[in-house]
């Protein structure tokens, strides 16, 4: 795509919450069955490393039949499929498009050709179907350090792409390190900025890797405390129980709110008396500061952090 094509391409939908992507093995039924009840903001059936070769099929048919009933009809729901050098990624996407799945996520992704191929699939099997054409959107999961060096021509490869995600424990494969939150995080660092600039100059939704250790909430909570500051939109999940601390943990604190307030008033205000900028309590306000405000306000409001007790 062009910069200008950039441009004009829409911006994330800040107004529904996508703090959180879970994911459930396509080949288990119960988990299948319940997992709406949980409150993540995306649930993503897995097709490919958490189903057996041996489930591969069952698995496939099971996301189909969940994605077209009534409880997943009217929802957005995403399904990893297998990687496209695969011999289970025609039958997939071909299941889960006639399902109409909303989001693809692609794992494996090493470069834009890779993106480009699956768009072309996706408007083939849109047109066989009958669904609207571009309806189906990309997730493209960065798993290698090709992947991470094409992250900007990946999130720029379509304008189907809706996301990109970094997974890590293939990645750290890769690069012939390993994971370890409880050491530091200095393994991901380079990899993070990278798909997180892609994702800002795509305008497109960023994830952040697994964290596997279900019960270490602790090592948990430090993880996502780092993909906060750097400007993540959210993170994959491999458990229920991670949801709530991960949704507490990226809402704006009730200080945070408050202030963000203050500066839309105080904004507000300068703009009355026809100054472009502005002080509070000593800080100067312009229009960055602004921006970063209502960005604030509109995070408390997807969080439902109640603007009245913030206040
Ligand atoms: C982690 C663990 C074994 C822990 O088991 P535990 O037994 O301790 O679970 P509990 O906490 O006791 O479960 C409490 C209740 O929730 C139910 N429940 C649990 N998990 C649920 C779930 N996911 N969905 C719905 N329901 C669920 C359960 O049935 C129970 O229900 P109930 O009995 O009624 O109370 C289990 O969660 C699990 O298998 N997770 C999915 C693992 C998975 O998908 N891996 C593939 C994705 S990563 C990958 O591929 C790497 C990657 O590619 C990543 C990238 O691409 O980003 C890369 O390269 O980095
Ligand atoms: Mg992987």
């Amino acid at each position: 795509m062009t910069v200008s094509e950039l441009d004009s391409l829409p911006t994330v939908d800040e107004e529904r919450p996508s703090r959180s992507m879970l994911f459930v093995p396509g080949s288990n039924a119960a988990w299948i069955s319940t997992v709406h009840v949980y409150g993540a903001d995306y649930v993503m059936f897995d097709l490919e490393d958490s189903v057996s070769l041996r489930e591969k099929d069952t698995a496939r048919l099971l996301v189909r039949e969940a994605i077209a009933s009534p409880i997943w009809r009217e929802r957005s729901v995403a399904v990893r499929i297998n990687a496209i050098d695969t011999p289970f990624f025609a039958a997939d996407l071909d299941a889960v498009v006639s399902a109409g799945v909303s989001i693809v996520r692609l794992p494996m992704v090493r470069d834009a050709e890779m993106i480009r191929d699956l768009d072309a699939e996706l408007t083939r099997l849109e047109e066989h179907y009958g669904i609207e054409p571009g309806r189906t959107r990309i997730l493209a999961a960065v798993e290698s350090a090709s992947g991470v060096v094409n992250a900007v021509q990946i999130a720029t490869a379509s304008p189907r792409m809706w996301g990109i995600a970094l997974a890590a424990y293939d990645y750290v494969m890769d690069m012939h390190t390993v994971h370890d939150a409880a050491v530091d995080e200095s393994q991901l660092f380079y990899a993070r900025c990278a798909i997180l600039h892609a994702a800002r100059v795509a305008k497109i939704h960023c994830y952040d890797v697994v964290f596997s250790e279900v019960n270490n909430i602790e090592g948990f909570l430090r993880e996502v405390a780092v993909l906060k500051r750097l400007g993540f939109d959210g993170k994959s999940l491999v458990n229920p129980r991670q949801i709530e601390p991960l949704h507490r943990a990226l809402a704006p604190t009730a200080g945070e709110v408050e202030h963000a307030h203050r500066v839309i008033v105080a904004a507000q205000e300068a703009d009355r008396i026809g100054l472009g900028v502005v002080s509070l309590d000593g800080k100067m306000i312009d229009s960055p500061i602004i921006a970063a405000a209502q960005r604030t306000i509109r995070l408390a409001r997807v969080s439902g952090v109640d603007p009245k007790a913030a206040r």
